[in-house]
């Protein structure tokens, strides 16, 4: 794992199992007031950690950069960047994979620290998390729309798109829940893990921004280890119910429509930046959940194509993707700021490691089916893709469908 400004510190002391390792890097993060941020990656097997020394060097306000030169650590980006809901990278001062359990991997400036004495004594001791408190978000719980309100919107994003205003608009609500009793939030990040082993699987905890649990199909930007940069266009949903399988799954022109736009416009950003040596495979079915989506790939192999700044001025010009915002992208963003009516924090931003476990692969994923912990009650997020032809009842309810996949964690 370490790069050459990293080094590797033996675990201090026996190695308890996997999920005491995680909770005490995650105590040590929550009562010095720093950040942490859990993550396991589609189909891999063992979850990852990045651990902060400096709350204050996390905010960053910027979009992280991707080139192997840039800074590694976790992203952790809001839909839309504010005061209320700020931009976080944290830098990787410590990080830790269940794949080397006796070890964690320390950058160069972090080594030299007082903090990181005092992280090895804290997590030798194996009575030091009996109690964590995650962090909660400062802001208020968002505007709860009932099934009335959000139907409102749909049929005001529907004449929005009739009027020609925008082609497509993805509205979105929030939802509450009541924690079950003694949930825990550690326990509900290892069972998203098991119940979504192809979805990216996140728990991120910092002061101002509260605590966020999610497993997401979607792919925003990877460049992986053998220099490929990938991302993808996913849309169209539906549930899967009597043996539906991907290989049998039909779809309606709608969705068909739907999906075919987000593609069309990650090829306008490939136009964009001039780049035409990308490889486009699909639409074909793909299963995130209890669900389906239409998902068309796109890669192009970086060590052929000699764009060094692709990952980062794809990201740039991505976020926020028309499978969360719309099109045009900005027409739909206004639709959306003067119509949704709640905020939607950090749900359909975007969230990931940059830089780790090794220099030069990076892999961020658009943050949806997520969810907020509170103290007693959890906030959902989702939202549902409109073409001229959309329905609200039916919205409505494939919002319901995308608010069960987190909200999975919730059931008693
Ligand atoms: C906006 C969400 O999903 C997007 C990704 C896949 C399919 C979508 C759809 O069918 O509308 C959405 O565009 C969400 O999960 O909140």
């Amino acid at each position: 794992m370490s790069t050459s400004s990293r080094r590797a510190v033996a675990w201090p002391g026996p190695v308890p199992a996997v999920t005491d390792q995680l909770r005490l890097l995650a105590a040590f993060a929550l009562q010095s007031g720093l950040p942490v941020a859990l993550w396991r990656l589609p189909n891999a097997e063992h979850p990852q950690l990045c651990l902060s020394f400096s709350a204050e060097d996390a905010f960053t306000g910027l979009p992280p950069a991707l080139e192997p030169t840039a800074p590694a650590g976790f992203a952790f980006f809001p839909f839309h960047d504010s005061d209320h809901n700020p931009a976080l990278f944290l830098p990787a001062d410590v990080v830790f994979s269940a794949e080397h359990p006796h070890e964690l991997d320390i950058s160069d400036e972090a080594h030299l620290s007082l903090q990181l004495s005092d992280l090895l004594v804290f997590i030798s001791k194996s009575d030091s998390c009996d109690f964590v408190s995650w962090y909660v978000s400062p802001q208020p719980i968002p505007h709860i729309a009932d099934q009335a309100e959000f139907s409102e919107l749909v049929t005001k994003g529907v004449e929005a798109i009739e009027q020609g205003a925008v082609v497509k608009v993805v509205p979105s609500r929030a939802a509450t829940r009541p924690l079950p009793p003694a949930f825990d939030t550690l326990e509900a990040f290892e069972e998203l893990q098991r119940r979504y082993p192809r979805a990216f699987v996140s728990l991120v905890s910092a002061q101002g921004i509260g605590t966020w649990l999610g497993a997401t199909p979607e792919v925003l930007v990877e460049i992986g280890e053998d220099g490929r940069f990938c991302t993808m266009a996913l849309a169209g949903t539906q549930p899967i119910v009597d043996g539906l399988t991907p290989q049998n799954a039909i779809w309606r022109q709608k969705e068909i429509e739907e999906q075919a736009l987000v593609a069309r416009y990650v090829v306008s950003c490939f136009k964009q930046l001039r780049l035409r040596e990308y490889t486009e495979t699909g639409p074909r079915t793909v299963a995130a959940g209890e669900l389906l989506h239409l998902r068309t790939d796109f890669s192009v192999n970086l060590r052929q194509v000699p764009f060094p700044t692709l990952g980062t001025d794809m990201l740039r010009l991505l976020h926020p993707t028309s499978a969360v915002g719309g099109m045009p992208k900005q027409a739909a963003l206004t639709f959306l700021h003067q119509h949704e009516h709640y905020d939607r924090a950090y749900y359909s931003g975007f969230l990931g490691p940059v830089n780790l476990p090794q220099t030069g692969v990076s892999r961020l994923f658009v943050n949806l089916r997520c969810l907020q912990v509170r103290p007693t009650q959890a906030i959902l997020y989702a939202g549902a893709g409109l073409t001229i032809d959309s329905d609200p009842l039916r919205e409505w309810n494939e919002t319901e469908l995308k608010l069960r996949t987190a909200g999975a964690v919730l059931d008693t």
